[in-house]
């Protein structure tokens, strides 16, 4: 199975010029969401790590199923000024747009290694955001992991030089 047929390229969304990866072809396919968790489950193991950091929105789809086959622990990196506990707060600047994330600071045990997860890696700007969170938080970043890499905007090379150790399943 090409996992790839199942993330379709929307041209010039949300803005012109970007050729926006749809994973809801994927979603809606089980045996493809299914292979694209055991994927992400064997790079995983490439890392030392107890808890996954997903990212809102669709970190949290990727993140929280690969927490829940390999029995990991799961932690929220939110858009802003949803979490009720005093936050830490990065914002950044990515393909389209700019925000911010955050994430809770009683949220995990102090000095754990979190594996951060997300769907596609394009600048890496969410990624460095949500390692710079976990850092001031008192967590250890373990490294990243991706569903798919955006090709032609080096988010993997921009994560290495940063010192984050990166995998992705699918570049394109
Ligand atoms: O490498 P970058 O340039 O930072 O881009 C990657 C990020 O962009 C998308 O999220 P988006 O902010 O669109 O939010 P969503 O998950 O809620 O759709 C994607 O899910 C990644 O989190
Ligand atoms: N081209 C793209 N497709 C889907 N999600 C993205 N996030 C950042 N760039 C993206």
């Amino acid at each position: 199975m090409n996992l790839l047929d199942y993330l379709p390229g929307v041209p010039d969304f949300p803005r012109p010029g970007i050729l926006f990866r749809d994973i809801s072809p994927l979603l809606a396919h089980p045996a493809a969401f299914k292979e694209a968790i055991l994927q992400l489950e064997a790079l995983a193991r490439e890392f030392d790590y107890s808890h996954i950091l997903g990212i809102e929105s669709r970190g949290f789809i990727f993140g929280s199923a690969l927490a829940h086959q390999t029995h990991k622990g799961f932690a929220l990196a939110r858009k802003p000024n949803k979490l009720p506990l005093a936050s830490h707060r990065e914002s950044y600047g990515l393909e389209y747009g700019s925000d911010s994330l955050e994430i809770q600071q009683s949220t995990l045990p102090q000095g754990v290694r979190v594996l951060i997860v997300d769907d596609v890696l394009a600048t890496g700007g969410t990624i460095i955001a949500a390692s710079q969170l976990l850092q001031k938080a008192g967590f250890e970043v373990a490294g990243a992991l991706t569903l798919l890499e955006i090709t032609g905007l080096n988010g993997g090379a921009t994560l290495n030089q940063k010192g984050i150790a990166n995998r992705t399943v699918l570049v394109a």
